[in-house]
């Protein structure tokens, strides 16, 4: 995927170079700025950028108005939007027009004393008719958006969650920061999120409808000034002064530049320190405990006068310093500029007294034009920039249906025969070392073994030596950066991923609760089978987890936190529940009147989500000898959560359930697993020792080092 086109934030910065960054002292604060623009800047996009994000995003732009066409019903939403954006743009125009003939009529009654009475109901018709088109226009605009906004967001929904579901773990961290995932994220949200897609369409028909307000209303304004003299010199000269996208403060300047600023202030860092504990909950059990309340607030107090006034927050010592910049060159300049027209108009009169170079009118309605205006010195970037952000996230949305999974898929169908996978699969490792993506150092490094076909292996080592890592690339999670995996003696890349990873059955450490209710929880791990009720609770059994489900409120159908929140406004006082459920009242938030009632969070231990997590592997590889398509069965930690006595009886089912299936453990804990195992390889970075338990004890190195001091007591 191709990285935005924003300059990117290398270089170092380095405050001690004082040829490159002002020192200045603040207070207690120390800030850098750099002297001069030559360092990269802090990504704020410049108006150059801005444009070639558009013109590069066009393309995307057109495809994505070509698919919102597309979505049924949509053209006509779309086209109905439209009609009424431009209406609405030219409007204001149609009104400029008819307050101009009516100050001309003010014009000429105060100087013959007659008022032509036709122009004055026109105007009054007209300004009705516009106040009520515009008010109609809003109306059918209300009808409009929610419905297409609603179809585009679904279509677009829909059309990415394939792509996100299948990336793999090294395309998904890539792309994990992009917005265009969060779309899918989105999609759950609780309340009233847009899609990119139609924030991208309304964006760009403000910035278009924009255009077309000011420049019809230029069109008028021309024409009813095109008469008088120095009339347009006039509209030239207020238009400039808006639209010129000149930084007059030099503020932004000042903010795009590279800086940083400090504190060392002892006493400013404890006041923070303090502030954090006492406003902390994860501190307030040991603060209550401890009697503290009494010593750190006189100790706040001291650190309090010691720092005095200059106790100030950067941000808040950088607003204070902003309003110095009222006295910058800059912005005297701007404010001259400001004056210019009536400047430029004073010197006429100066020149020719005799002449009246503008109608007090066209002042009023310069002013009618450019009120809106005044506010900004970026006219035309402000919309822009809002526009080039949308796009680029438009960009990322198709580029996400071509991005490319990192780990590449076989072609040949994985095994040749199903019965084969009774009698199990072997893996092996020739001088493999993986480095993770962004790691400065290896996770595992040249290692070599073999697992035979059915064997039962047992990697062993301590934290962070490597175990999880082999697991990962067994199930190609990730690729290894140098050697070759053999898989039934064939180089596991030629496999169809599918096949592959349809013919192990993993429980990795690091394993999750999805948020689904428990049957699913469980199910999932065998989809197909994910029905048959029979199955999922024999496989909760087998995991030890059917007990605890049992007692949940809905047993297997629980939802440990509801994807869904629940709704409300007013409800009787003292209700605590809705539909069934407690309200969550720490979870509560409130928009627009509407309550929504935080997602229910039902504990359940570590351990016993470690339970439904092992039921989930039973479930696709235990469940049945007959029905399961797993050959190898992969467990990283299983018993980690578990009680001794959970842990025994979870080996033991294993044990007599995998029946001739390859088995591999990771384990930290050396204890009576390693004694049944066929091939135990003990792991630091690589493959230190291998061999049958009693081979390693003999050996008497690491491993019988380990075994005797952790596991020996206890057998
Ligand atoms: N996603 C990752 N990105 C970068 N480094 C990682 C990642 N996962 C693991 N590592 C590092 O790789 C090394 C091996 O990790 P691995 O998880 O394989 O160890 P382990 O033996 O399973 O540890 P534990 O017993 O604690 O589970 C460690 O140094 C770890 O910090």
């Amino acid at each position: 995927m191709k990285e935005r086109p924003v300059k990117a934030r290398t270089g170092e910065f380095d405050h001690q170079d004082a040829r490159r960054f002002k020192h200045t002292r603040s207070g207690i604060w120390d800030l850098y700025e750099e002297r001069q623009s030559n360092l990269p800047r802090i990504p704020v996009s410049s108006i150059s950028e801005t444009y070639t994000l558009i013109i590069q995003s066009v393309p995307h732009l057109v495809r994505m108005l070509k698919d919102v066409l597309g979505i049924r019903r949509c053209s006509m939403l779309l086209s109905a939007y439209l009609v009424v954006e431009v209406l609405a743009s030219l409007i204001p125009a149609v009104s400029l027009w008819y307050s101009g003939q009516l100050l001309r009529l003010v014009e000429s009654a105060m100087e013959t004393r007659t008022v032509d009475t036709t122009v004055l109901v026109h105007f009054a018709v007209a300004h009705l008719i516009c106040t009520a088109a515009m008010r109609f226009l809003g109306y059918t605009r209300s009808c409009i958006i929610p419905p297409l906004s609603l179809y585009i967001k679904q279509f677009y929904n829909e059309r990415i969650f394939y792509p996100t579901a299948s990336f793999d773990v090294p395309t998904f961290r890539t792309l994990e920061s992009s917005r265009t995932l969060m779309e899918v994220r989105i999609a759950s949200s609780h309340y009233g999120a847009t899609s990119v897609a139609w924030q991208t369409i309304e964006s760009s028909t403000d910035v278009a409808m924009m255009l077309s307000r000011l420049l019809s209303q230029l069109l008028i304004l021309m024409t009813v000034m095109w008469e008088q003299q120095d009339g347009p010199l006039l509209v030239v000269l207020s238009f400039l002064q808006y639209i010129l996208p000149w930084d007059s403060t030099g503020l932004a300047m000042v903010r795009s530049l590279v800086w940083a600023a400090t504190t060392t202030n002892d006493d400013f860092i404890r006041m923070q320190g303090l502030i954090n504990l006492v406003a902390g909950s994860s501190h307030r059990q040991e603060l209550v405990a401890g009697n503290l309340g009494e010593s750190v607030s006189a100790q706040f107090r001291e650190a309090a006068q010691r720092v005095g006034h200059d106790a100030a927050v950067f941000p808040e010592l950088k607003r204070f310093r902003s309003f110095k910049d009222c006295l910058s060159i800059a912005f005297i300049l701007q404010e001259t500029m400001y004056m210019l027209p009536q400047i430029v108009f004073t010197f006429r009169v100066l020149k020719n007294p005799m002449t009246t170079p503008i109608s007090l009118a066209s002042l009023i309605l310069i002013k009618q034009v450019f009120q809106p205006f005044s506010n900004t010195n970026f006219l035309l970037s402000i919309p822009l920039s809002a526009l080039a952000n949308n796009l680029s996230e438009i960009r990322n949305l198709y580029e996400i249906e071509n991005t490319q999974n990192k780990v590449v898929d076989g072609t040949e169908p994985f095994p040749e025969n199903q019965q084969s996978l009774t009698s199990g699969i072997s893996v092996e490792f020739r001088n493999v070392s993986f480095q993770y993506p962004g790691a400065d150092r290896y996770a595992l490094r040249d290692a070599s073994f073999k697992i035979g076909a059915g064997q039962l292996c047992v990697v062993v080592g301590v934290n962070g030596s490597g175990k999880s890592t082999i697991l990962k690339l067994i199930s190609r999670t990730y690729d290894p950066t140098k050697g070759t995996i053999l898989i039934d003696d064939r180089d596991i890349k030629t496999f169809r991923l599918a096949d592959l990873r349809a013919a192990m059955s993993i429980l990795f450490q690091d394993y999750t609760q999805f948020p689904l209710s428990m049957r699913e929880n469980i199910g999932l791990g065998n989809p197909a089978l994910a029905h048959d009720d029979d199955k999922v609770r024999e496989a909760a059994r087998l995991g030890g987890a059917e007990d605890f489900i049992d007692e949940l409120p809905n047993g297997f159908d629980t939802y440990l936190d509801r994807p869904v929140c629940d709704y409300y406004g007013e409800l009787p006082e003292g209700t605590t529940t809705l539909f069934g459920y407690p309200i969550n009242s720490s979870h509560l938030s409130i928009i627009d009147d509407v309550h929504i009632s935080g997602s229910l969070n039902l504990q359940i231990s570590r351990g016993q989500v470690q339970r439904l997590a092992i039921s989930r592997t039973f479930m696709r590889s235990l469940v049945s000898e007959i029905e399961s398509s797993a050959g190898m069965l992969l467990f990283d930690e299983p018993s980690a959560s578990l009680d001794p006595l959970a842990e025994h009886d979870l080996f033991e089912r294993l044990r007599k359930l995998r029946g001739d299936k390859t088995m591999l453990f990771s384990t930290h804990r050396f204890g009576n697993l390693t004694q049944h195992a066929d091939l135990i390889l003990y792991i630091d970075e690589t493959v230190q020792e291998k061999g049958t338990h009693d081979e390693l004890m003999k050996k008497g190195a690491e491993y019988a080092r380990i075994w005797n001091l952790q596991a020996k007591p206890f057998i």
